[in-house]
Parts: structure tokens; C-alpha cells; sequence
């Protein structure tokens, strides 16, 4: 535990991670060049990141009860495998946008083997309060892969053109099945309990516990509220608001997406520490943060006319706290259930920002259809992306994330009456324990 060979074994599976979000993000930065190659509209270009998202969210439960049965590195070397596949296939499909479509569901579907199957490693070669900081580095480090694919992988597709740059990010892939086959094992031969179920039945079984635990669905809801609006931003509807609607180059967005994820690594440890030594206060860590991003939001779309640029890089540092947040949510699922079910419990959290993102990835482009057309049948058209369409359209946000908060406090009450039960464990409100402690403080001064 904790030993040098656990740090090779996580740099190993951080890397094919990495390499997971490199191809999950690379058709973000080639929309002209798909745009052009297969003769398609912004919208059937829309649904090619929709449907990856769909594919990735719909397997995130069947992942995890195969996690639990045939532990995590069966599941990240076959990822890797499929990632690659689905990539080749995407390398050879101009001009027919099916077979770009089969080689996009091929990389949501490898990409859904990976994550939940890093995170279910963790707890078998860490022990301690180091578990929530690995847990953080693992998300934030992950993201770097949207750096690879916005610097090296789009200099490659400018320069060579499609084929050859999806092909390279193949390439990556197949690198990452070697190091994830020579490098990673399930766990350490000392660890005595069992890391699989025995059987399918019993991994299907540990399905329904996990569901029914309700610090499982805290975990879910944690993961919901804090991860969807900065999934929506950077994988979708970030740039064409930026510089469609807010007047920034398109340079200048692309730094902003890079900025979002360099404030996850800022972000990551702080929120690791925080989790560590308050762990009853997980909860409200999570609610601090919508909070944030309730304000953020209020502000920007608020603001009278064009929000000025500062007020727009805050909300896109506020943006890059959630990802880290949401990993909040896999700290729920190790506590609140054993380790043979680990897997299918993280990929029961996983779906939570997921389904949210692709929900409000969809509404938005609905409610700036039709705002746009309403704009068109008043006699004072727009263009689809203007800012007054934009400013309707985000406010899908509180709709989807309200639902969230409502789901997050309800499970969080439920959570605490278990603890209560099972272990006498009484959470009082935040309040209360803030002047406790003060009361505390002063009697001790
Ligand atoms: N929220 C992400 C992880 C993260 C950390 N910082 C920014 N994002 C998450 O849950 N990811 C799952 C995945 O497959 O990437």
C-alpha cells in the first residue's frame, strides 16, 4: 500500500487516461475540418459529440458491474484497445459521416472503460487520507489530454490533414494498451480481501445494494451538479458563445478552455485536503460550489448588454473548480460502499455529470433554435450565436441543475439518517458546527 510500485501502477493508468481524453476531445478542435470533409450542418456535427456522450454515459453501469467481476485491468487495456479502433475507423471515414458516427460510438465506448476502472484501482493500492488527494491528481491530470488534442494532435491535422492525425491518435492508443499490459496489475498480492465477484449473478446483485445506498446516490448528485456546466462549456457550446456571442478571437478561447483545466490542477489538491480532513463536510463542499457557479452564471447572463471580459474569465475559473468537484462524488461511492462493489458504484456516480451534460448540451441547442427563429419572425434577425439567444439559452442551467440540488439534498438527508442508524453518527447543520467550534475556540483562548 502506498508504495512505490502503487505510484507506477496509478502513473501507468493516469497516462492511459490521459490518452482517453486526447481522443474523447479531438473532434472538438476538427469541427471545420469535418464541417468541410463530410458536407454536414453545425447541428448533425452537434449530435457526432452528443451521441459519443450518450454511448460513454449509457455503458458507465454495465462497465462497472464487469469491473467488479473481472477487475480494472481487463476493462482499461480493452478500452485502449477500442479507443484506438474507434479512431482508425474515424482516420478512414471522409466522406462518409456513418462511418465517422461507428468510430465515434467505438471511442465513447473505450472511453467508458477507463476512467471508473483508474478510480476502482486506487482503493487497492492506497490506503489514508492520500486516497481523496490520488483520486483528485487522477481526475485534473487526466484533463491534460484536452491540451494534447488542442496543441500537438491540431498542429498534426492542419499540417498532414485528417487521416494521418487520427491515425497518430490511434498510434497513441495502441502505445497505451503496452504500458497499461507491462505496468498494471489489479491490486498488491498481500491485499486480502477479495477484489472480484464470484459470480455474474452476485456482480449484478451489488448493482441494486449500490443503487439502494444513499450515500451511493449522494455521490450521483454530487457528481451532477458540479461537472455538467463546465462539460457543456469546454465540449460544446463554450467557443461559439465566447466568440460568437462575447466577441473573443478564437485564440483567445481556446485559452480560456486551457484555463479550465489548469484551475482543476489548482483547484484538485486543495479540494483533496478539504475532503480528507472534513469529511463529514463533503456535502456542503459540493453545495459551496453550485453556489459559486449559481452566482457566476447570475452575473454573466444578468450583466446589461456584452458581460465585460473579466467577469467572463471568472466564471470560467469558477467553471474549472467543478470538475475537481465532481470527483467529490467517487469519494462518496468509496466510503459508503464495500470494495468488491466499488466498480459499479463509481460508474453509478459517473453517470450523474454525463446525463446532465447531454441533457442541457441538447436543450441548449433547442432553446437557441428557437429563439433565433423567434427573433427572425419578429423582422429583427440575429445570428444563431449572438449573445441575446445565448442569454435564454444557458438559463436552461438552473432548470437541470435546480433538479440536481433538490435529488443532492434529499439523498444527503437519507445518507445522514443511515449514518445515524448503522453507526451514531450525527451530522448536525453547518451552522450549528461553525459556532460550536468558535465557542470552542474562544473557551480554549
Ligand atoms: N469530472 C471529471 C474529472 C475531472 C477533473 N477535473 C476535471 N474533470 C470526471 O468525472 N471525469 C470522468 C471521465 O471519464 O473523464
Amino acid at each position: 500500500m502506498n508504495s512505490a510500485r502503487a505510484w507506477i501502477v496509478w502513473g501507468a493508468a493516469v497516462f492511459a487516461y490521459v490518452v482517453a481524453v486526447l481522443q474523447r476531445s479531438s473532434l472538438g478542435v476538427s469541427g471545420v475540418e469535418a464541417q468541410h470533409l463530410f458536407s454536414v450542418s453545425a447541428s448533425t456535427l452537434s449530435t457526432l459529440a452528443v451521441t459519443q456522450i450518450v454511448v460513454y454515459a449509457g455503458l458507465q453501469i454495465p462497465v462497472g458491474v464487469l469491473l467488479d467481476r473481472v477487475g480494472p485491468k481487463v476493462l482499461l487495456v480493452s478500452g485502449a484497445v477500442v479507443l484506438g479502433l474507434g479512431q482508425v475507423v474515424v482516420s478512414v471515414s471522409a466522406p462518409h459521416i456513418g462511418v465517422a458516427i461507428t468510430g465515434r460510438i467505438l471511442v465513447g465506448a473505450g472511453d467508458a472503460m477507463t476512467f471508473i476502472s483508474v478510480i476502482r484501482l486506487l482503493p487497492s493500492w492506497f490506503r489514508g487520507p492520500i486516497l481523496p488527494q490520488v483520486s483528485q491528481w487522477t481526475g485534473n491530470l487526466g484533463q491534460i489530454g484536452q491540451i494534447l488534442s488542442a496543441i500537438p494532435f491540431a498542429l498534426v491535422l492542419h499540417s498532414q490533414g485528417w487521416a494521418p492525425a487520427f491515425a497518430g491518435a490511434a498510434a497513441v492508443s495502441l502505445l497505451a494498451v503496452a504500458v497499461l499490459a507491462v505496468l498494471v496489475k489489479n491490486a498488491p498480492a498481500e491485499l486480502s480481501v477479495p477484489l472480484v465477484a464470484s459470480s455474474w449473478r452476485d456482480a449484478g446483485r451489488q448493482l441494486g445494494e449500490s443503487l439502494r445506498r444513499p450515500g451511493t446516490r449522494l455521490g450521483f448528485w454530487s457528481h451532477y451538479v458540479t461537472q455538467s456546466s463546465g462539460t457543456v462549456f469546454s465540449l460544446l457550446w463554450g467557443v461559439p458563445a465566447l466568440v460568437g456571442g462575447l466577441g473573443f478571437t478564437t485564440g483567445e478561447a481556446s485559452a480560456l478552455l486551457a484555463l479550465l483545466v489548469v484551475m482543476g490542477v489548482i483547484a484538485g489538491p486543495i479540494l483533496g485536503l478539504l475532503t480528507a480532513r472534513f469529511p463529514l463536510r463533503r456535502s456542503n463542499l459540493v453545495l459551496g460550489i453550485v453556489t459559486m457557479l449559481g452566482i457566476m452564471w447570475t452575473t454573466v447572463l444578468a450583466w446589461p448588454g456584452i458581460p465585460p471580459h473579466g467577469v467572463v474569465v471568472a466564471l470560467v475559473v469558477v467553471l474549472g473548480v467543478g470538475g475537481p468537484g465532481s470527483l467529490i462524488g467517487f469519494d462518496f461511492a468509496r466510503t459508503f460502499n464495500p470494495l468488491r462493489s466499488l466498480g459499479v458504484a463509481n460508474g453509478i456516480v459517473n453517470v450523474g455529470g454525463f446525463l446532465a451534460s447531454f441533457v442541457m448540451m441538447y436543450l441548449i441547442g433547442v432553446v437557441l433554435d428557437a429563439v433565433h427563429g423567434a427573433s427572425i419572425a419578429a423582422g429583427h434577425p440575429t445570428s444563431i450565436f449572438a449573445w441575446s439567444n445565448f442569454r435564454v439559452a444557458f438559463l436552461v442551467q438552473y432548470v437541470v441543475v435546480g433538479l440536481g440540488v433538490v435529488g443532492l439534498l434529499l439523498d444527503r438527508r437519507r445518507t445522514r439518517r443511515s449514518m445515524h442508524l448503522e453507526e451514531g453518527i450525527e451530522v448536525g447543520p453547518l451552522w450549528v458546527a461553525l459556532s460550536r467550534r468558535l465557542r470552542r475556540n474562544r473557551a480554549t483562548r
